[in-house]
């Protein structure tokens, strides 16, 4: 089946849409998504805390069920798609991928920031030498030009990772600069390695950003059933899979059973529509992480500023995922407290 396809699909509703939901998926919600994107024939559904194994914390949000049984429970129900899971190195570590592993998730996606692809090398061994297949996630693309990527890329390719991701995680590439970046890295990594591309929708482009990874020769696509991710969402994988039907590229998933499965599982599971409203846009305009925007709304509350005054100045400062705390210290900025440590996190 897989060699049928120009590209394959992996949807991350269950794990980038874990930041839109507060990290607050039970096993219920995620064993009806499984069953209904597998019976669709969405070949991968990645499953995890959103930012990874072991992101269940104070920092970044306290995952209302733990990461591990919704991996079991995806694993349970999935009778075709393979089953990922996300991991940033220091968030979690690597017992975390052997859990995983022993769960049944067969495909172990490691991520990064974009200049940091060093930090994943004993995680692509280690996932290797389980017999897991492995994806590198180079995040915030946006933030450094194509050759400087594709040399990233090539750490990752070199120590085991057999398709590395262009991340757009602040939605900010533009059309011609996800072309750019994915063309360097398949020239980088020739046979090596393959090429994906993971978008967000935060400056309405993720199916053309896609389509454009795609002919640059990406072969591997993310996106998210109901654009359910963090920000403005992700790709929208039932409007990417119409999309592809008519051009011609072939992804095994059925749209119509995709457009059902949007709205009458997905959808219900979601807190709210992830829309491209200021917040959103902003983000993508200023390039900053979309797991960024629950925070920036908590902290706006908490500390009665102006979410898109943290945003602009998040991406100001070209802060990176894991930079969560400085957050806070914008905030407080911004509502004119003295600098220092913070009460405790949002
Ligand atoms: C915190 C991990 C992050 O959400 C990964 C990702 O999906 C991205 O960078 O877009
Ligand atoms: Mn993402």
């Amino acid at each position: 089946m897989r060699n049928l396809l120009d590209l394959r699909i992996t949807d991350s509703s269950l794990r980038d849409g874990s930041h839109a939901k507060r990290h607050q998926f039970t096993v219920d919600e995620v064993t009806a998504i499984v069953a209904a994107l597998d019976a669709a024939g969405v070949p991968v559904i990645e499953v995890t805390h959103g930012d990874g194994l072991g992101g269940s914390s104070f920092t970044y949000g306290l995952s209302r069920t733990p990461e591990q049984d919704l991996i079991s429970a995806a694993v349970r129900t999935a009778t075709r798609a393979r089953i990922a899971f996300l991991m940033l190195p220091g968030v979690g570590v690597f017992d975390d991928i052997r859990v995983a592993a022993g769960n049944g998730a067969t495909v172990c996606r490691i991520a990064t920031h974009c200049t940091e692809a060093d930090i994943s090398v004993q995680h692509f061994g280690i996932a290797r030498e389980l017999g897991l297949e492995t994806v590198g996630f180079l995040m915030m693309a946006h933030s450094i030009p194509p050759e400087r990527l594709a040399a990233q890329a090539r750490i990752m390719a070199d120590a085991g990772c057999e398709c590395v991701y262009v991340v757009d995680s602040a939605g900010a590439l533009v059309l011609d600069q996800v072309s750019d970046r994915v063309a360097a890295l398949v020239t980088e990594l020739g046979g090596d390695a393959q090429v994906g591309f993971h978008g967000h929708e935060n400056l309405g482009l993720g199916v053309a950003n896609s389509v454009l990874a795609y002919r640059a020769g990406a072969k591997q696509i993310d996106g998210s059933t109901r654009r359910f991710g963090a920000g403005a969402g992700n790709t929208p994988v039932e409007a990417f899979v119409g999309v592809c039907d008519k051009l011609g590229i072939r992804t095994g998933v059925d749209f119509f059973k995709i457009v059902d499965a949007a709205e009458d599982v997905v959808r219900p599971a979601m807190a709210d529509e992830c829309k491209l409203d200021r917040m959103a846009l902003i983000m993508g305009y200023a390039g900053v992480y979309s797991s960024f925007l629950m925070h920036a709304y908590a902290l706006a509350s908490r500390y009665g500023v102006s979410g898109a005054e943290i945003l602009v100045k998040a991406g100001e400062r070209r802060l990176v995922g894991g930079q969560e705390d400085q957050l806070i210290t914008i905030a407080r900025e911004l509502s004119g407290s003295r600098p220092g440590i913070a009460p405790s996190l949002p």
